[in-house]
């Protein structure tokens, strides 16, 4: 039933007006059927308009069919455009920590999988109510021939459909759990696509990953649907066999218990056998109308697991602050019960125009500070103010448009998006990051595709810089560079920076360049603390 408020959502009226064409074309149809069986015991010199109308007939099951398809592909396409949109929307309002919870790979499988199901059984929705309407006005036409026919019929067939429909319910239980075990398949696919030089390179590993990981969970969703679409495939056969047990009776046991003419017969038969094929139709839509249903239901349960949407931002950025402060700020993560790593309490003020480096051991919790300090994680606990206010949720959005940010994982899109530099500055980041053959100036696209991960960073730089927000965060953006443009990150990159007014916050392990800083951090076990690191790196410059 959901899957039809999704379809009416988006537009009741294409909806309607297909599901009405659909049952025309079904009358049509019948209409054919009514028409063939005057023609066939009828006397042949009496055939009169007959032959006018079945070719009328004809056209008129060609013109409905035809248009409540067209309608319902625009219909089923625009629906499953919505759904993307809706999840989309929400996934790039909700909280970061959500998405990371959530996971990319349930996502994915929602946007494709789930709209993709649901897309292919509202297409066949149109065909349904067709097929519909040729049962019921095959049944009604039953009954004109011979009541107690017809009523047995309709007897036989309601036993079919609902020993079907059982069936089908005992199947979702396992069409259910196929989905589940589909976003593990889409994880190790994934996987296996992000791995694919470690697997290369260790034939024992890539057996392992193929028969350990990769086939059980295969094989776990594909026994799922087996048993699923068995158990479906068995109910269609047994709801379908109960309409020929009624022709059995009817043309065997009939006859003996009422006398019955060949012609009233033959026009039974004939619409009954006729009705076979829209009682398939409709028993075969069926299991897509499930999985459509249970895919409805996931991206339901997805959507209120990420509808936390956070405050809209303001279209332009601020350009200038006066102060950031953290105050006893602290944060966990929730993901691994109470072993999860925290961060804090943390103390920390961030004033314009100075270099801050921040350094500390592997899994410390620098990059979890930059996501705190960039408002992407909401604190658990302290404060964190922004010019002397609190940066609360209807802030939070705007506070992050602060800060230009290149993080060890970061995306690059492969244009320009967001970014109104002038032609001049675009060409002198490009060229103090050697970057003219990676860069379409005049179009603004941006060569991400075969990138070496020092020149991925520097095109990351390149964005981040002409996003020109008044504070830069780098998250170990020298690691991958050579000795030469390392050197010219801190030497030459950052110091510009800094004489144009920006402030700079720097992850780092380059104590050897440490002298480059107005201060140095350090953070151990979640805890930051001033480092004397400054003074070690400024003797060795020295
Ligand atoms: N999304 C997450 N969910 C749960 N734990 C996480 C998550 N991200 C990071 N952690 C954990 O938090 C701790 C700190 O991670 P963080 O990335 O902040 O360290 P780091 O100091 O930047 O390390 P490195 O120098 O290796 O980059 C680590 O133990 C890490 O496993």
């Amino acid at each position: 039933m959901k899957l039809f408020l999704v379809l009416i959502r988006s537009s009741w009226i294409s909806g309607l007006v297909s599901g009405l064409l659909g049952a025309l074309s079904g009358m049509m149809n019948l209409g054919l059927i009514m028409l063939i069986h005057h023609a066939l015991t009828d006397d042949p010199s009496e055939a009169g308009s007959l032959p006018y109308l079945f070719a009328g007939a004809c056209v008129m099951v060609l013109l409905t069919q035809v248009t409540a398809k067209y309608l319902l592909v625009q219909l089923s396409q625009a629906t499953a455009a919505r759904l993307r949109y809706e999840l989309c929307t929400k996934i790039i309002a909700a909280p970061l920590p959500t998405l990371e919870s959530v996971g990319p790979n349930r996502l994915l499988a929602a946007l494709i999988g789930d709209v993709n199901a649901i897309t292919a059984a509202l297409s066949a929705f149109p065909a349904a109510c067709a097929n519909a309407m040729v049962l019921a006005c095959g049944l009604v036409y039953l009954a004109t021939l011979s009541l107690p026919l017809a009523g047995g019929t309709i007897l036989m067939a309601s036993i079919g459909v609902f020993s079907f429909l059982t069936g089908l319910r005992l199947a979702n239980r396992h069409i259910r759990k196929a989905r589940e075990d589909q976003d593990e398949v889409v994880k190790q696919l994934r996987a296996m696509i992000d791995g694919i030089k470690e697997l290369k390179g260790n034939n024992m590993r890539c057996l392992d990953f193929v028969y350990d990981v990769l086939l059980p969970a295969d094989t776990r969703m594909r026994h799922s649907l087996i048993v699923g679409s068995n158990i479906q495939g068995f109910a269609h056969s047994w709801g379908r066999l109960f309409l020929f047990i009624g022709i059995g009776l009817l043309l065997f046991l009939w006859p003996q218990i009422s006398t019955v003419s060949t012609a009233t017969l033959t026009g039974y038969v004939l619409t009954i056998l006729y009705l076979t094929y829209p009682l398939d139709g409709i028993l075969g839509w069926l299991p897509a109308m499930n999985a459509a249903s249970v895919a409805v239901a996931k991206i339901e349960t997805l959507g209120l697991m990420i509808d936390r949407p956070e405050q809209q931002s303001s279209v332009s950025a601020p350009t200038k602050f006066q102060s950031i402060e953290l105050q006893g700020v602290t944060y966990r993560y929730d993901s691994m019960g109470d072993d999860c790593f925290a961060l804090g309490p943390v103390d920390l003020t961030l004033c314009p125009g100075e270099t801050l480096f921040i350094a500390g051991g592997n899994g410390s919790g620098k990059t979890t500070l930059a996501k705190l300090l960039t408002g992407l994680y909401v604190p658990d606990a302290g404060r964190l103010s922004w010019n002397g206010r609190d940066v609360t949720n209807k802030v939070r959005a705007d506070y992050r448009q602060l800060f230009s940010t290149v993080f060890v994982e970061g995306h690059l899109f492969d244009r320009l998006l967001g970014i109104d530099a002038t032609p001049g500055k675009l060409e002198h980041w490009i060229s103090l990051l050697g970057m003219e053959d990676k860069v379409d100036v005049q179009t603004g696209r941006l060569l991400t595709g075969e990138l070496s991960r020092g020149q991925h960073k520097r095109l990351a730089l390149l964005v981040a810089a002409l996003d020109d927000r008044p504070i830069f965060v780098f998250d170990e953006w020298a690691a991958e560079q050579d000795p030469e443009f390392k050197d010219t990150f801190y030497q030459q990159i950052l110091p510009e920076l800094n004489r144009s007014g920006k402030t700079v916050v720097a992850i780092t392990h380059d104590d050897r360049y440490f002298s480059v800083a107005t201060r140095v951090l350090m953070v151990t076990d979640g805890r930051l603390s001033d480092s004397d690191e400054k003074d070690v790196s400024v003797r060795k410059a020295a």
